[in-house]
């Protein structure tokens, strides 16, 4: 299996090659020599750089370890049929080739679980389809309100835009967001537009979608299988009306909510940082993990201001910055662990 384009190959570093080779000695020493119990599981990562540098930490390796799961970094260069056998494959690279390859792998190994299904995972490259799940969802219950923000598609003239907008109804200020979502620092490219005239100045295809006035908190949720952790991050300031009729133009942003700074221990008006009760965060990641079919997953979500339970989602992505989520590694290695023990059940008794 040869890859072109994009593809990071994990094995492309040296000190990645060694850390696969110590994998596999480790292994082989393990399960050749019977010094100990051969491991319980094996697990197989394509990941990009960055995502093995914050998600594969000492601490996830060492406590995964002592618990019976090897980490083994797949070589894009070799074809993954020759390689493992794996119990389970995590991965996260762009580009098409990749998603065929491991589609296929699937098919082909049944007995595999590959976190996620590539076309699942595919859901979430698109802006208008990622929160077309969130908009069908039934959560109307007693502990709050889930609901996204109006939005409009744009994937040509820039010119026509302000009278889309002015038909679709939407309200300033928007926030225009590159429609595609393919890890590149282009996709996180983020603006904010005061008025209707300068959104001719963006480039499609985007998103354009209503700002909601939050308090400056967003909520992180993450979601690992069953397991939820939901963080606070710092966001973008309310926009008064006040400060819309003074400005004009769209402006770039940072990616605020990104920034490992956790809002967790601000001192926050409470109104504004209380989290979202927990059964209406069950009740969200039960939903989404079915209707999208993923198991890891994190959705970025805000309350409108000056309510107590009305939350617009705003983003979704498919296998998050877990290095950032408090007690990943314990949520992580119980999470592989379940996936053996449903195995097991699901496996007639002999
Ligand atoms: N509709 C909105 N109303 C108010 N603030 C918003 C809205 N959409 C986005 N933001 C702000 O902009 C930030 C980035 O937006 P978003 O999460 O959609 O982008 P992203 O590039 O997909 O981010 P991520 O790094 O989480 O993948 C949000 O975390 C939030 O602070
Ligand atoms: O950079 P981190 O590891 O923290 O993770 C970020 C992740 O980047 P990575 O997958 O390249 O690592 C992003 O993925 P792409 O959209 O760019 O594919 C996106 O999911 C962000 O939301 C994550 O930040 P978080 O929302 O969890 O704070
Ligand atoms: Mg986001
Ligand atoms: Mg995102």
């Amino acid at each position: 299996m040869r890859l072109k384009g994009e593809i990071h190959n994990p094995c492309c570093d040296e000190e990645e090659e060694k850390v696969a080779e110590e994998n596999g000695r480790e292994l082989n020493s393990i399960v050749g020599v019977g010094i100990s119990p051969p491991p319980k599981l094996v697990v197989g990562y394509a990941l990009t750089s960055k995502k093995k540098k914050s998600f594969l930490q000492p601490k996830l390796l060492g406590l995964a370890r002592n618990m019976g799961i090897f980490f083994i970094a797949i070589d894009l260069n070799r074809p993954l049929s020759d390689q493992g056998p794996f119990d389970v494959v995590l991965h996260k690279l762009a580009g098409k080739e990749w998603s065929e390859i491991i589609e296929d792998y699937r098919q082909k190994h049944p007995e595999v679980t590959v976190l996620d299904p590539p076309n699942a995972v595919q859901h979430l490259h698109s802006r208008q389809s990622m929160l077309q799940g969130v908009a069908d969802l039934n959560l109307s219950d007693c502990h709050g309100r889930v609901v996204v923000p109006k939005q409009l598609i744009v994937t040509k003239d820039p010119l026509s835009i302000p009278n889309e907008v002015d038909k679709a109804g939407l309200k300033l200020p928007l926030v225009a967001k590159p429609l595609l979502v393919d890890g590149s620092a282009k996709s996180h490219e983020l603006f904010l537009a005061y008025d209707q005239c300068s959104l001719s100045e963006l480039e499609p295809p985007l998103v354009l979608q209503e700002f909601v006035n939050h308090g400056g908190v967003l909520f992180k949720v993450y979601i690992v299988g069953e397991a939820i952790k939901v963080v606070r991050r710092f966001s973008l300031p309310n926009i008064s009306k006040r400060e819309l009729e003074k400005l004009a133009g769209v402006f770039r942003f940072p990616r605020v909510s990104c920034a490992a700074a956790s809002a967790d221990d601000a001192d926050l008006d409470p109104s504004i940082a209380e989290l979202p009760e927990r059964p209406l965060l069950e009740n969200l990641a039960r939903q989404l993990r079915q209707r999208l079919g993923l198991r890891l997953f994190n959705v970025d979500m805000i309350r409108e201001h000056g309510t107590k339970d009305v939350f617009y989602v705003i983003d979704i992505n498919y296998f998050p910055g877990y290095g950032k989520m408090p007690d990943y590694e314990h949520i992580f290695t119980d999470f592989l662990l379940s996936l053996v023990q449903s195995k097991h059940k699901k496996r007639p008794a002999t």
